[in-house]
């Protein structure tokens, strides 16, 4: 269902959420050790893997969280499965060590609420909104609050008809 509040399109590639989730990498890099990550399930999964990979961090961790059950539509939250203890456990608690690593902040109803389980833990996200932003430490690309970002494993290939039809065919 279409939500008029996001109108804008801002279609990711793979190639460029690679280089984008590679950025983020680069900004991480300066900025601390981390033990373990956690990355939110699902969309948290494809940059975690990159971020992993480039930090050379190997404790991977998630939190399944959804709650835009109708694409463009956000409904109630819900964890599906919570963090492993000792994860939140690390270098003394409450997330000390730990990099949580999600796709997007948008309202910042899933930061908020991983936020509350690992207070010290360092957000990254590759893009964010106006209004998640506050609650993400690191960040690659902002985009307004009316703009839907289109993942690449949501698209598929599809005919794009010319600007001027008159001229096809
Ligand atoms: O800042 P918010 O308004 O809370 O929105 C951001 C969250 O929404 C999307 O996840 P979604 O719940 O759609 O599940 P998915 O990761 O499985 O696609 C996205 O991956 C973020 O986790
Ligand atoms: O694919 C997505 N694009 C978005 O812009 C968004 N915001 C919340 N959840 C989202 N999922
Ligand atoms: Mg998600």
């Amino acid at each position: 269902m279409e939500n008029p509040e996001q109108n804008k399109a801002f279609p990711v590639s793979w190639d460029q959420f690679h280089r984008d989730a590679r950025a983020l990498a680069w900004r991480l890099s300066g900025q601390g050790e981390w033990q373990a990550i956690v990355c939110i399930t699902r969309g948290g999964l494809v940059p975690a893997a990159i971020v992993a990979r480039e930090l050379g961090i190997r404790m991977i961790e998630t939190v399944c969280i959804a709650s835009y059950h109708d694409y463009e539509n956000q409904g109630s939250l819900h964890v599906i499965k919570p963090i492993d203890p000792k994860v939140v456990g690390l270098e003394g608690g409450d997330g000390n060590g730990v990099l949580v690593i999600d796709d997007l902040v948008d309202t910042g109803k899933t930061a908020r609420v991983v936020r509350e389980m690992l207070p010290k833990a360092h957000f990254a996200t590759v893009y964010a909104k106006p209004m998640g932003r506050p609650l993400v430490d690191t960040f690659v690309t902002e985009v307004s609050q009316d703009t839907w970002i289109y993942f690449p494993w949501d698209m598929g290939w599809q005919f794009q008809p010319p600007l001027n039809k008159n001229t096809a065919g």
